[in-house]
C-alpha cells in the first residue's frame, strides 16, 4: 500500500540542491567559528597537548606565524586563555591581568598584526589562583562572591583596555556580568567592548583535557558549587535571563552535545541576542577518539555536531575544529 500523498517527505527532496534548502537559512559559515587559543608564559613555546590532537600551548612569539595562514583562510575570531606555568600563583589571581603577562601581550600583538581579527578573552581566575578555583575564597574554602566579582571586573577591564574586543567571564560567580559591564562603562568602554557571558555552564565531565592543557584543576574540592548540575534546566534558564538583564551582549551554553536542549531554550529565552556554544575539550577529544577507533569519519562527525548546534539556535561556535572548518567550508561535503 502506498502512503498518503502528504506523507511523502524527504523523498521529494532527493537532489543535493533541494537537500541544501532544508537548513532554513542556517548554513555553517566561517565566521560562526571562534578558535580557542592557549597562550603560555614561555614566549617561544609551541607545546603539543597530548589529550587534544593538533592543539598546542603557544608562546606569544609563535602566534603570528601560526595564525597568518588561518587568517588568510578566513579565521575571523579567537578566544584567548592564559596558561601561566612559570609565574607564581596566589589567592587572588594577581597575574591574570599582568601587563607583561601572556594574555595582554597576545592581545596587543594580535591587534597589531591582524587588524581584522576579532579578539575575545576568557575571563577567569582559576588559571592564576594557587588553589585553582575560579574566584576568591573565604578561609573555609567557599567562594567569597563580592571580592571575586570585583576582581573579575578589574581583570576584564584591563583586557579591554589592552585592546580585547570581547571579554567572556567563565567563572560563574553571581553578579559578575553586571559587575563587569559596570566596570566597562566606568572605564569608558561600555559601548566598545562585547560581553559574552558563559551563562549556562554545566559542571561537566568534558573539561578534563582543558584542565590538563591549562593546568587549572582545583587543588581541593571541585567546581560543583558554582557550575550548574547537569540536571539543572531551571537554573540554566534563570541564569540566562539574569545575564541578559545584567547586560550580557552574547549568551553562551557550554558544553554543547549533552546540552542541546538548553541551547534551544536559550534561543527562545534570548531571541534577540547572538547565541554562542562551546564545544569543549572533551567533546573534541571524544570525536577524535571515535574517529581513530573507526567508529566514524572525523570530518563527518565534526560537521554533524556543528550542524546540530546551529539547528538548536547557535549563531557562534567556540571550537577546536575551527582550523579544519576553514578548509572544509571551502570544499563542501555531500549533504
Ligand atoms: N574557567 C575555567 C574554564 N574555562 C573554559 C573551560 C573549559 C574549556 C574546555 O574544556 O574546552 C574551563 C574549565 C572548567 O571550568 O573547569
Ligand atoms: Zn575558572
Ligand atoms: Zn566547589
Amino acid at each position: 500500500m502506498s502512503p498518503p500523498l502528504t506523507s511523502i517527505l524527504h523523498s521529494g527532496y532527493q537532489h543535493p540542491v533541494t537537500r541544501s534548502w532544508q537548513n532554513q537559512g542556517r548554513n555553517l559559515t566561517k565566521s560562526m567559528f571562534m578558535y580557542p587559543l592557549f597562550i603560555t608564559d614561555d614566549a617561544d613555546a609551541a607545546v603539543e597537548l597530548q589529550s587534544m590532537p593538533g592543539q598546542r600551548r603557544w608562546g606569544v612569539n609563535k602566534l603570528e606565524a601560526f595564525l597568518a595562514p588561518l587568517v588568510a583562510k578566513g579565521l575571523s575570531s579567537v578566544i584567548l586563555f592564559g596558561v601561566p606555568l612559570k609565574t607564581p600563583k596566589d589567592a587572588r589571581g594577581t597575574l591574570a591581568d599582568d601587563p607583561t603577562g601572556p594574555v595582554i601581550e597576545a592581545i596587543k600583538l594580535l591587534r597589531r598584526v591582524f587588524p581584522s581579527l576579532y579578539i575575545a578573552t576568557d575571563v577567569c581566575l582559576c588559571e592564576y589562583t594557587d588553589h585553582g578555583h575560579c574566584g576568591i575564597l573565604h578561609d573555609d574554602g567557599t567562594i567569597n562572591n563580592s571580592p571575586s566579582i570585583a576582581r573579575l571586573a578589574e581583570v576584564a577591564v584591563n583586557y579591554a583596555k589592552a585592546g580585547a574586543h570581547c571579554v567572556a567571564p567563565s567563572d560563574m560567580m553571581d553578579g559578575r556580568v553586571g559587575a563587569i559591564k559596570q566596570g566597562l562603562v566606568d572605564a569608558g568602554l561600555g559601548g566598545k567592548v562585547t560581553l559574552m557571558a558563559y551563562s549556562a555552564k554545566f559542571s561537566s565531565g568534558l573539561y578534563g583535557p582543558f584542565r590538563d592543557a591549562v593546568d587549572s584543576a582545583p587543588s581541593f574540592g571541585d567546581r560543583r558549587c558554582y557550575q550548574l548540575p547537569p540536571s539543572a534546566r531551571g537554573l540554566a534558564r534563570r541564569a540566562i535571563v539574569r545575564d541578559v538583564n545584567e547586560g550580557a551582549d552574547i549568551i553562551m551554553v557550554k558544553p554543547t552535545l549533552p546540552y542541546l536542549d538548553i541551547l534551544s531554550e536559550a534561543r527562545d529565552l534570548a531571541p534577540d541576542h547572538p547565541l554562542a556554544c562551546y564545544q569543549v575539550s572533551g567533546e573534541f577529544a571524544m570525536i577524535h577518539a571515535g574517529a581513530r577507533a573507526g567508529v566514524y569519519e572525523l570530518r563527518r562527525m565534526a560537521e554533524e555536531t556543528a550542524q546540530s548546534m546551529v539547528r538548536a539556535g547557535a549563531t557562534l561556535i567556540l571550537s577546536y575544529f575551527t582550523p579544519e572548518f576553514l578548509d572544509w567550508l571551502d570544499e563542501p561535503a555531500p549533504l
